[in-house]
C-alpha cells in the first residue's frame, strides 16, 4: 500500500513546526520545555510507525524526561529488540524533527519509505508516559503521527521507561508481555536467584523521586511478599512541583547528599535512590558527616563479583565477561576491575546505546554509567552452554547455572532498569554475604568534580577517544594534559553534552582540592578556547 498524503498533510496541520525550535536526538531522543514538544512527538509518532512497518515487528515510544525538571519531556524511541532506537535510523529522526513544514515533512516520509522498500500497512507502537502533567497531550501527539500513516498506536499508559522497553522486547519475541508479566517475572526471578540465601532483615529505604518508579515498586513489592521488604520515600506522583526536586538518582549522585525531604536517621539506613523515569540507580547511606555513595561503576564492580562467582561455581570460567563503562567512571573502579581476572574493562562513548552495543559483544557484558544506568546482558550462545552445564554437571554445578539463568532473567536484557537493578544488587549482597559498608570498601573513589561551560556553539568541541581527547579546537587537549600532568592522580576530559546546551568537564586527582582546581583550569581553558559565553569561569 502506498502512503495516504492527505491522511499524513491532515494529521500534521495540528502539530506545526516552531520555527525558531531545531530540535536534536541527542543522547538518549529528543528533550525541551513540555510545550515546545508536540510537533516532534507528533513526528516520531510517524518516524516509528514507518519504522514497525519496516521491521515487522512493534516498536515503542515513551514520552519522558527522566530526572530533568517537571515543565520538561522528552520522547525516548524504542527498537523492536527493546533497545533504543537504531544509531542508524538517528539522522533521519533529526531530519523528520526539523523538516520546516507539512510539505517537507511528507517529502521525508517519501524517501524513507523508498529507501528502505518500506510496505505501508498494519504495524504497532507502543507508547508510554511518565508522571508529567504534559504526557497526556504529547501522548495525544505521538498517537495521531501514529495513525496518520496507518499504524496502531497501543496505549500502555503510566510506566517506566525500562518496562515499556521490557514488554516491547517481549511482545517482539511472542512471550508475555503484559505489565503484570513484568512484576511477576522480576519477583519470581529474584526468588530463584535468591533461593537460599538467608531474607535480610534490613528493610530497603527506596527514594522514589516522586515518580512513576514509586507506583511501580509498590507492584513490584506485593508480588516479592516478605522475601524483600521496601520502604517507599518520596512518593508523590502526578503531584504539582514535586518530580525530581531536591531527591532522586540524579540529585542524589551529582549533590552528594540525601533527598531533602528524608532526615538524616532514614538516610543511614540501607538507601536507594530511582529517577523520575526508574531507570537510574544508586545506593547510598549517610555515615556521621559523609555520605557513603555506591554509584553505578560501584554496582558494576558488585555484579561483577556476583557473576564471577556463580560461573566458579558452575565451572564455566571460560567464558567472556566485559564491563563496559564510560570516560566518567571512576579511575579507581576501573582499576579495580581491571584487577579482576577474565574480566575485560572497556570504555565507550557517553549514552546507553553505546555501551549496550559493546556490552552485547561478551557471553555476559555488564555496563553501567556512574550515574546508576546500566544492565547485566547475558547472551543466547551463553544461555545454550549453561544449559548444557544444567543437565551434565553434578549438584552444585547445577545450582550455579540455574542462578545464572536466573540472573539473566532477572536483568533487563533491553535497557537499563532501576527495579531489576535493585533486586540483582539486593541478590548480589545476599549471595556475596556483603553489607553497604563492605560492598563500599572494595575500592576507594578518586575525588572528583564536574562542571558545565556555556560556549556559543557546543559543536566545535570534538572529541576521540571514546571522548577522553579532545581533537578540537586546537590547543585544548594540550592544555589539558599539562593541567593533568601538574597533580597527582590527575585525569581531565571535556566534552558537549548531548541533553543540555553546555561542555562538560569531569576531573579527578589524588584529593578534592586538586580535582576541583583541575576541574576549574580545565573550565577556564575551555572557556577561553571554545567560544565561552557569559562572565569569564
Ligand atoms: C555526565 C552524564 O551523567 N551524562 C548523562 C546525560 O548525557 P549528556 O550527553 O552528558 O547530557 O544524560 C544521558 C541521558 O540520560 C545519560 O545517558 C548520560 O550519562
Ligand atoms: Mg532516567
Amino acid at each position: 500500500m502506498a502512503l495516504d498524503v492527505g491522511k499524513l498533510l491532515a494529521g500534521s496541520v495540528q502539530y506545526p513546526k516552531l520555527p525558531e525550535v531545531s530540535p536534536s536526538y541527542g543522547t538518549a531522543g529528543f528533550r525541551s520545555t513540555a510545550v515546545l514538544l508536540p510537533c516532534t512527538v507528533f513526528r516520531c509518532g510517524v518516524l516509528m510507525a514507518l519504522r514497525a512497518m519496516h521491521t515487522g515487528a512493534a516498536t515503542g515510544i515513551v514520552i519522558t524526561a527522566s530526572h530533568n525538571p517537571e515543565q520538561d519531556n522528552g520522547v525516548k524511541l524504542v527498537e523492536p529488540s527493546g533497545h533504543m532506537l537504531s544509531p542508524s535510523w538517528e539522522a533521519f529522526a533529526d531530519r523528520l524533527a526539523n523538516a520546516p513544514d507539512d510539505d517537507a515533512l511528507a517529502e521525508l516520509c517519501h524517501e524513507l519509505i523508498s529507501q528502505h522498500s518500506i510496505s505501508i500497512g498494519n504495524a504497532t507502537v507502543m507508547v508510554a508516559h511518565d508522571s508529567r502533567p504534559s504526557a497526556v497531550a504529547l501522548v495525544a501527539a505521538a498517537g495521531d503521527g501514529i495513525s496518520c500513516v496507518g499504524a496502531t498506536a497501543y496505549a500502555c499508559g503510566l510506566l517506566t521507561t525500562p518496562q515499556l522497553h521490557w514488554m516491547v522486547m517481549k511482545c517482539n519475541r511472542k512471550l508475555p508481555h503484559s505489565k503484570e508479566d513484568y512484576f511477576h517475572t522480576l519477583a519470581e526471578a529474584y526468588e530463584q536467584l535468591t533461593a537460599g540465601a538467608a531474607t535480610p532483615d534490613e528493610v530497603i529505604i527506596v527514594d522514589c523521586a516522586n515518580g512513576v518508579g514509586a507506583n511501580a515498586l509498590q507492584q513490584l513489592q506485593e508480588k516479592l511478599g516478605a522475601k524483600l521488604r521496601l520502604k517507599l520515600f518520596n512518593t508523590e506522583v502526578g503531584v504539582a512541583g514535586k518530580l525530581n526536586a531536591d531527591c532522586g538518582a540524579d540529585f542524589v549522585q551529582k549533590e552528594r547528599t540525601g533527598p531533602a525531604s528524608m532526615t538524616l536517621a532514614e538516610c543511614s539506613g540501607r538507601c536507594a535512590s530511582i529517577d523520575g523515569d526508574a531507570d537510574r540507580l544508586v545506593f547510598f547511606s549517610q555515615e556521621g558527616d559523609t555520605l557513603a555513595l555506591l554509584d553505578g561503576d560501584k554496582i558494576a564492580a558488585l555484579l561483577a563479583l556476583l557473576v564471577q562467582q556463580l560461573l566458579k561455581a558452575a565451572g564455566l570460567e571460560d567464558v567472556s565477561l566485559g564491563v563496559v563503562q564510560t570516560a566518567y567512571a571512576n579511575g579507581a573502579s576501573t582499576q579495580f576491575l581491571q584487577q579482576l581476572p577474565h574480566c575485560t574493562v572497556q570504555c565507550t562513548p557517553t549514552g546507553v546505546k553505546h555501551l549496550h552495543a559493546a556490552a552485547e559483544k561478551f557471553d555476559i557484558g555488564i555496563y553501567f554509567e556512574a550515574n546508576g544506568h546500566g544492565t547485566v546482558l547475558i547472551g543466547k550462545p551463553f544461555l545454550e552452554k549453561l544449559q548444557k552445564t544444567s543437565q551434565a554437571g553434578g549438584e552444585k554445578l547445577q545450582e550455579a547455572a540455574r542462578q545464572l539463568e536466573a540472573l539473566a532473567t532477572l536483568s533487563n536484557q533491553a535497557v537499563g532498569d532501576a527495579l531489576s537493578g535493585l533486586l540483582m544488587v539486593e541478590a548480589a549482597l545476599q549471595l556475596l554475604q556483603k553489607d553497604l559498608q563492605s560492598w563500599g570498601a572494595l575500592y576507594r573513589d578518586l575525588p572528583s568534580r564536574q562542571r558545565k561551560v556555556s560556549v556559543r556553539d557546543r559543536s566545535v568541541v570534538k572529541t576521540a577517544d571514546a571522548e577522553r581527547k579532545a581533537v578540537s579546537p586546537a590547543g585544548l587537549q594540550e592544555g589539558l594534559d599539562k593541567a593533568a600532568a601538574s597533580v597527582k592522580s590527575g585525569r581531565v576530559f571535556v566534552r558537549p553534552s548531548g541533553t543540555e546546551d553546555v561542555v562538560r568537564v569531569y576531573a579527578e586527582a589524588a584529593t578534592q582540592e586538586d580535582a576541583d582546581g583541575l576541574a576549574l583550569e580545565a573550565a577556564r581553558l575551555l572557556h577561553h578556547l571554545a567560544g565561552g559565553t557569559g562572565a569569564e569561569v
